[in-house]
């Protein structure tokens, strides 16, 4: 039976339900596709812990209790190499300035021959356009739903289910931390500090919330969409953007009294200029489908030339579901004859 070995590097909220499904998931990998998945290697800030027969859960359990190892020298780029996997996952934090280490784990991992798939944006929001070439150029796969609003389908529906159509434009709720913050706001009356703190408990809010709240997520999903499905080469600083922070009761009010509801909406779309790229706070009225687009929903609406507009509603936010979509890449990466 073909063996797929599978390296994960990041082990926090993300990485420890990828680790789970992907035990859950044996048999389905077996049955399906008469394929073995076995998790060999896991990297953390300052550690990995490796077994060439698959991890076991009590491994993986220890391994994330584990203090941070400040003694022992640790590389994880020399950690994904010596682990010779199949498949990166990359689930570690999302560095904007400089791709931080899941670029440089992203690039090596290709570079050796693996598939990769991101769950962080960090890496492909500075270096999209080489990493893609790096993958096409060692014949591996490099896959993205999870940065890319993962359970709710973006890039495949972009790609895969609209292939030969030109995208007009692409408008959506990317983030489901905003999207909740303003509802709670709008429905529960609770602050915008009260309803991020709730969101770090889901474990959707990002480790900095203001990354979240201020647009930075949703401008780094649009960036990497625009980048990958429309061939643009943007910067996530390249955008107009507007933050949820300085939302104030007044405002909510205004709104509730005009039948409204507040979306942190992230736009692309076609001009006879080029692209035009942003992050907008839009209230929209009810007839508007993003109205009813409440809590950690997300949603994204498409126009095309020729299959006409499409609109998607849902995919849950949360790390299971997260990991669910990287997971989801992984079965297009080994279902591939
Ligand atoms: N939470 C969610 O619902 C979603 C998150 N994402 C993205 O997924 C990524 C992970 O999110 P989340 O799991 O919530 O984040 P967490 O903060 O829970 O976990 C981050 C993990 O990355 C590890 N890490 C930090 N630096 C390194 C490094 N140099 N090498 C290897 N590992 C490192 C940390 O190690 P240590 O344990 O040692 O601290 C930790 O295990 C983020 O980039 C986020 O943007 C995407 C979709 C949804
Ligand atoms: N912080 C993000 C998590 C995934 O990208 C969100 O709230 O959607």
């Amino acid at each position: 039976m073909k063996r797929w070995n599978v390296v994960i590097t990041g082990f926090g909220s993300v990485g420890k339900q990828v680790a789970k499904l992907l035990e859950q998931r044996q048999a389905h990998y077996r049955e399906q596709y008469g394929v073995e998945v076995k998790l060999v290697g896991v990297a953390r800030s300052s550690q990995g812990v490796y077994d060439a027969e698959g991890l076991t859960q009590s491994a993986l359990e220890a391994f994330g209790h584990e203090k941070r190892s400040t003694d022992t020298p640790f590389t994880g780029t020399d950690f994904i190499t010596s682990c010779k996997a199949d498949i990166l996952i990359e689930t570690g934090p999302s560095q904007l300035e400089t791709g931080g280490p899941g670029l440089s784990y992203i690039r090596q991992a290709l570079d050796q021959g693996m598939h990769a798939i991101a769950v962080s944006k960090g890496a492909l929001v500075v270096d999209y356009a080489g990493l893609s070439a790096l993958a096409k150029h060692r014949g591996v796969m490099l896959k993205i739903s999870g940065a890319t609003a993962a359970a709710l389908p973006t890039i495949d529906l972009l790609q895969y289910n609209l292939a030969g159509c030109q995208i007009l434009a692409v408008e959506g709720i990317f983030t489901g931390t905003t999207n909740f913050v303003l509802s709670s706001m709008m429905e529960e009356g609770i602050s915008c500090e009260e309803a991020i703190a709730r969101a770090q408990q889901m474990g959707i809010a990002e480790p900095d919330p203001s990354f979240d709240i201020d647009g930075w997520d949703t401008a780094c999903k649009v960036t990497i969409l625009a980048n990958a499905a429309f061939g643009a080469q943007l910067k996530h600083t390249d955008l107009s953007r507007t933050s949820v922070r300085d939302v104030t009761k007044e405002q909510i009010e205004e709104w509730k009294s005009a039948g409204k509801s507040p979306k942190l909406v992230g736009r692309i779309r076609r001009t006879t200029e080029g692209l035009h790229a942003s992050v907008e706070l839009q209230a929209v009225d009810q007839s508007h489908p993003f109205s009813t687009v409440k809590g950690t929903t997300k949603a994204i609406r498409v126009e095309t030339d020729v299959m006409g507009e499409l609109l998607v509603i849902g995919g849950k936010s949360d790390p299971v579901a997260a990991a669910a979509a990287a997971l989801k890449d992984l079965e297009h990466i080994i279902r591939q004859p």
